[in-house]
């Protein structure tokens, strides 16, 4: 499968384009890098990406045709804060139900832990609740992950963890993970190959 963003054109206000002329591809089971500096759209165009914005010039498309604009979406975002990702008045259990039921084998490899389940979102650390984001974005149906600075917030070893697990599953199922970060040093280990929208700003 081929995630393409063609010629992407996008803005906030009149006459102040965030995004112009930028296209990425990213095929299945690949790990791509986006960098450049900050301000320059990495999180606009992953929100375009995931469906979250229409652009205003380009378009994208999974393997030529259209994203669904209902139904589930192919291509999952996790960004920086988990908490402005859930339902505060749901239990974790039911956050995790949202789209399908849990892979048991993911949620032990992401780390999480059964009595999570029963607790509300405010009693859980920033870490353990963007496990669940985590958890909850990775479907059958799930071809691309964004991640924006996913585990940019997180400790190493929690770092290690969910991108362990992450990679390990993008494996399995052949998805394809965007991977936008400023720290280098993640984008080196990670990914084989980078996007870098310097050259747009
Ligand atoms: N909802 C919004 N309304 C108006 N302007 C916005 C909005 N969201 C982002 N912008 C502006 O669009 C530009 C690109 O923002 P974006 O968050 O995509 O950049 P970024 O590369 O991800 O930045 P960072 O690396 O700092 O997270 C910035 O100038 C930002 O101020």
């Amino acid at each position: 499968m081929l995630l393409e963003a063609s010629e992407i054109g996008f803005r906030y206000s009149k006459n102040q384009w965030v995004l112009r002329g930028v296209s990425v591809a990213i095929r299945s089971g690949e790990v791509v890098g986006l960098i450049g500096p900050s301000g320059c759209g990495k999180t606009t165009l992953g929100r375009i990406l995931a469906g979250y914005e229409r652009p205003h010039e380009g378009s994208v498309a999974l393997d030529g045709k259209a994203l669904p604009a209902t139904g589930y979406h192919p291509v999952q975002l996790v960004f920086q804060h988990p908490e402005k990702a859930v339902n505060p008045r749901w239990r974790m259990r039911k956050t995790l139900a949202e789209g399908g039921g849990p892979d048991e084998q993911l949620l032990a490899a992401l780390g999480i832990q059964e009595e999570w389940l029963s607790r509300w979102p405010n009693e859980l650390s920033g870490g353990e609740l963007q496990r669940f984001c985590v958890a909850r974005a990775l479907r059958p149906q799930t071809r691309f992950l964004i991640a924006d600075e996913m585990t940019a917030m997180l400790d190493g070893i929690t770092q290690a963890q969910i991108w362990h697990a992450v990679l390990d599953y993008a494996r399995k199922q052949e998805m394809g993970v965007l991977v936008v970060s400023h720290e280098k040093s993640l984008i080196n280990r990670l990914c084989t190959r980078v996007v870098d929208l310097t050259q747009f700003c």
